[in-house]
């Protein structure tokens, strides 16, 4: 009887710490394949599209790319996890996916809560200013004129466009590449996302952004929602998760605390 009570007590206490995490991401068993069009064996493109046109052969073969080979995973709210792996072993792809902008093989991805990706290629609008790309950013997420009007400065402050003059009220083509991921990333860190996706954006500030950029990532996290930080850069893994999931070939090889993926990464990269 004591057994019995004792698993029982042992059982209830587990269900309130499993109710406490609440589930953001559910990553089951996902596979994603890119089909390449136009990646016949052809010697040169025109030489093979000549040779299309007058053999009048339907176009060459689809290859297909197979970057995500069953990857399972479930991120909960107020984490911050790192993906990590070499170039090529599926991380942009994973988060694509969980972003909804990749359609599954096979398996499935469930979030709760709409998921923003925050990427180096995130569109803004080159010939138009950065103030406007800021007013245009704050409304796609949704917010409202009034929100985006009082959000305004503090979105031009934090991303420091204006610290070398006023270059806000010029057309984004003509700021550098580590300016416009810095609007882009001040733009996105303006809103309280469910899951917010990162993807190397971090790499492109200078230290003093990077270290800013870091700082908003933990507050973030700390209005609840979920973070996922795609990076080559380790510290910024280290400063920024506690989790860290490590993709390779597009297999997942660990997932664990920052501190032990990070050790077995560094080895296996030594
Ligand atoms: N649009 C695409 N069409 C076809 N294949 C693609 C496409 N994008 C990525 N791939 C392939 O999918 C695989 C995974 O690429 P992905 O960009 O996800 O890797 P990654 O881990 O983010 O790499 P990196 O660290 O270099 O950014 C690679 O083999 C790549 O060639």
């Amino acid at each position: 009887m004591a057994d019995t009570a004792t698993t029982e007590t042992r059982e209830a206490a587990m269900t309130d710490v499993q109710d406490t995490r609440v589930p953001t991401v559910v990553v089951d068993d996902v596979h994603i394949v890119y089909k390449v069009h136009g990646a016949g064996s052809g010697k040169g493109s025109a030489t093979s599209a000549l040779s299309r046109i007058i053999s009048k052969k339907r176009s060459p073969a689809i290859r297909e790319v197979h970057a995500v080979r069953g990857i399972s995973f479930t991120s909960y709210r107020g984490e911050a996890v790192g993906l990590i792996g070499s170039n090529g072993s599926g991380k942009s792809t994973m988060l694509a996916a969980i972003a909804g902008l990749l359609p599954t093989e096979r398996g499935a991805i469930y979030t709760n809560g709409q998921p923003s990706l925050l990427g180096v290629n995130a569109a803004l609008m080159n010939d138009l200013t950065g103030d406007r790309n800021v007013i245009l950013g704050c409304l796609a997420m949704g917010m409202s004129p009034a929100e985006v009007k009082t959000r305004y400065q503090d979105i031009v402050d934090f991303s420091g466009i204006n610290e070398k003059g006023d270059f806000i009220s010029l057309p984004m083509r003509t700021y550098s590449s580590g300016m416009a991921a810095r609007l882009r990333f001040s733009i996105a860190a303006a809103k309280t996302h469910d899951v917010l996706l990162i993807d190397e954006a971090l790499a492109t500030g200078d230290q003093k952004f990077q270290r800013r950029s870091e700082d908003r990532i933990r507050e973030l996290r700390k209005e609840a929602g979920t973070v996922f930080l795609v990076s080559h850069n380790n510290n910024s893994i280290r400063d920024t998760c506690e989790r860290t999931i490590w993709i390779e070939k597009g297999e997942l090889v660990m997932d664990g605390s920052t501190d032990d993926v990070m050790k077995e990464y560094e080895k296996f990269n030594h």
